[in-house]
């Protein structure tokens, strides 16, 4: 990300609710979260969600990628979408979560989705440096170090 390496530690953790308590303990303190679904199956865009109410739960500081898989079924057939795309994209709005969809099998969009993760990381951690560091002057509307964040 720009002259920065970023080095992601990535935990692949159990998709089932069953496996909750464990879970936990792999995201705890967690940066980023890809939450993910099968685009051709709405019921696991429902389990998605609930894995979402944990998070923003659970880990404050955690932000939400939601990812829909096996965008490859789709470019077969289209009649396989499961999960209508502006359903997901109202929901990745309301919850302030960036939004993919990717295909492990020909490796569609997964570059990019990594790659945002990285710059966001980047982006939100250097804002956070300097608001700890200088204070945010709550009635300052347009303060230089909100310029600076979002101009880096
Ligand atoms: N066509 C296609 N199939 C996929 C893709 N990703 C995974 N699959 C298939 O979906 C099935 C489940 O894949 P997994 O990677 O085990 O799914 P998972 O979400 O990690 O499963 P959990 O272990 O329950 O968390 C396997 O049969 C995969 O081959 C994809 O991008 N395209």
């Amino acid at each position: 990300v720009g002259d920065q390496t970023v080095t992601l530690g990535i935990w692949d953790t159990a998709g089932s609710e069953r496996y909750e308590a464990m879970s936990r303990i792999y995201y705890r303190g967690a940066r980023a979260a890809v939450v993910c679904y099968d685009l051709t199956d709405s019921s696991s865009f429902q389990r998605a969600k609930f894995w979402v109410n944990e998070l923003q739960n659970c880990e404050e500081g955690c932000r939400i990628y939601l990812c829909g898989t096996k965008s490859d079924l789709l470019e077969e057939d289209r009649r396989k979408r499961g999960v209508d795309f502006h359903d997901v994209q109202d929901y990745a709005d309301e919850i302030k979560a960036e939004l993919f969809e990717t295909s492990s099998k020909t490796g569609q969009s997964v570059d990019e989705l990594f790659q945002k993760v990285a710059e966001d990381y980047v982006h939100f951690t250097a804002f956070q440096v300097m608001t700890e560091e200088k204070g945010v002057d709550l009635g300052q509307r347009s303060g230089a170090y909100f310029y600076s964040c979002c101009h880096h």
